[in-house]
């Protein structure tokens, strides 16, 4: 098992580029299963989860191509097998997204259930109620979902909760239902918002995308389309933290500002300096950061993606930050991590409170999720000595070419086996 090798102590500095999002494309990809015709896309992240879902389209019968440096062409004409086994749902949760489209094109549709994760027990309750009250017929059975309908009605629906793939699901079910379909209580994600792009380009009649009621008029089949998924929030504010925590400056080239105004407020509540530019955001550390707190909450507000990074963050910052996750129950694994680095946190609940040191110490850690390995590789690049993390394949779930991408930044990175 690959482990990373850090050896910490050299503030970042220099230029690197941020990939396509992974919570964007993962849904996107999905969304090929709803036409005959292909989909084009362009800015697809190299990662495992892309990689998994791919292998998975791909045994539903979809065609898939590479094409150049970063795109795909997914041509699901030959659709002939909606299932989506246990064997690849449990290495990818977002694997669920087949389950929409698949009722919506094929009329039918088994899916392993995702189960319990390291974050909490997500459950998808709320992406079946919403394809029921579409009047499919739903049966869970020996761990897989089971769902068919000869067409999807159109239908009023209301989500328990916020719930991100839950609105992504529903709003790729309802793109070919007959009549009109209102997702009420929707998620804001700028990813929901890049999927329903997608979809629109491929002909779907969407609207309200980014509010919290969406509303899609049912259309009789879909075309195909051309589409650049859009930059990744988080892999930009995972390397504004490490730049941030090692006292750096870096200028995110091929990434936005527009989508992370909660995490670049914190940052500069800590003492950063911040420019943005139209496709570029740069940052340049202060002499010692502030501590800053945090609550995660759904988009707009701060993303729990983000929570374990500026866990990181706090850990070498001047006072005490109040960090409260309110979206998964179980999201602090890293806090122990950091611990065996030297951090000061003390966990009550759903909150945590670090104490600023001013020093970490290089140890050997253990990644138990994908952000939690993010506050470990900045906590490593902050840390006197060498630290050895284990278990990165959850990081290479989510980060492109992390190593080559710090090593640009001259941290002293180097993958193990
Ligand atoms: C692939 C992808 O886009 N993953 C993101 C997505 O995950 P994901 O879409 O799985 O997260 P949700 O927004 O659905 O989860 C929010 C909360 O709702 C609960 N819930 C959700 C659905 C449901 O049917 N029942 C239920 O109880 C979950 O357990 C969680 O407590 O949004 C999360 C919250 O921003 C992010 O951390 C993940 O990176
Ligand atoms: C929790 C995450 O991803 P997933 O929903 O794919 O597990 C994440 O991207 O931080």
């Amino acid at each position: 098992m690959d482990k990373l090798l850090i050896q910490g102590g050299t503030p970042l500095r220099g230029e690197v580029a941020i990939s396509g999002a992974k919570n964007a494309a993962l849904p996107i990809l999905c969304a090929s299963l709803l036409s005959a015709e292909p989909l084009r896309l362009s800015s697809l992240p190299h990662l495992n989860d892309v990689s998994t879902m791919l292998g998975l389209l791909g045994q539903m019968g979809l065609e898939v191509t590479l094409d150049g440096a970063d795109g795909v062409v997914l041509d699901a004409k030959g659709l002939n097998n909606p299932v989506a086994p246990y064997d690849l749902v449990k290495t990818m949760r977002a694997s669920v997204l087949v389950l929409g489209p698949l009722v919506a094109r094929c009329g039918e549709a088994k899916v392993s259930l995702p189960g319990g994760c390291a974050i909490g027990a997500r459950p998808v309750d709320q992406h079946i109620k919403g394809l029921q009250a579409m009047g499919a017929e739903v049966k869970v059975e020996h761990g897989y979902i089971h769902a068919k309908a000869s067409r999807l009605k159109g239908a009023r629906i209301c989500t328990d909760m916020v719930t991100v793939t839950g609105t992504e699901n529903l709003m790729m079910a309802a793109v070919l239902a007959e009549g009109e379909t209102v997702i009420e209580n929707a998620a804001r994600e700028p990813e929901v918002v890049d999927l329903a792009n997608c979809l629109i380009s491929m002909g779907a009649r969407i609207s309200g995308a980014g509010s919290d009621v969406i509303r899609i008029q049912g259309v009789d089949k879909l075309h195909g389309a051309t589409h650049r998924i859009m930059p990744d929030r988080i892999e930009t504010g995972t390397y504004l933290c490490a730049a941030a925590a090692t006292g750096g400056e870096v200028r995110l080239t091929r990434t936005s500002s527009a989508y992370l105004d909660a995490v670049i407020d914190k940052l500069m509540d800590a003492g950063c300096d911040i420019q943005t530019e139209r496709d570029a955001i740069s940052l340049k550390a202060p002499a010692r950061l502030k501590a800053v707190s945090i609550r995660t909450a759904p988009y707009p507000a701060f993303p729990t993606d983000m929570q374990a990074q500026f866990m990181a963050l706090n850990t070498v910052a001047d006072g005490a930050a109040t960090i409260r996750e309110t979206i998964f129950e179980n999201r602090f694994m890293h806090a122990v991590e950091l611990a065996r680095l030297g951090a000061a946190i003390d966990i009550n609940g759903n909150t945590a409170v670090v104490k600023g040191v001013p020093q970490l110490e290089g140890a050997t850690v253990m990644a138990t999720d994908l952000r939690a390995s993010a506050s470990l590789v900045i906590a490593a690049l902050v840390a006197k000595g060498e630290t050895l993390i284990e278990r990165i394949y959850h990081l290479d779930r989510g980060y492109e070419r992390i190593e080559e991408k710090l090593s640009k930044l001259g941290a002293s990175v180097r993958r193990v086996r």
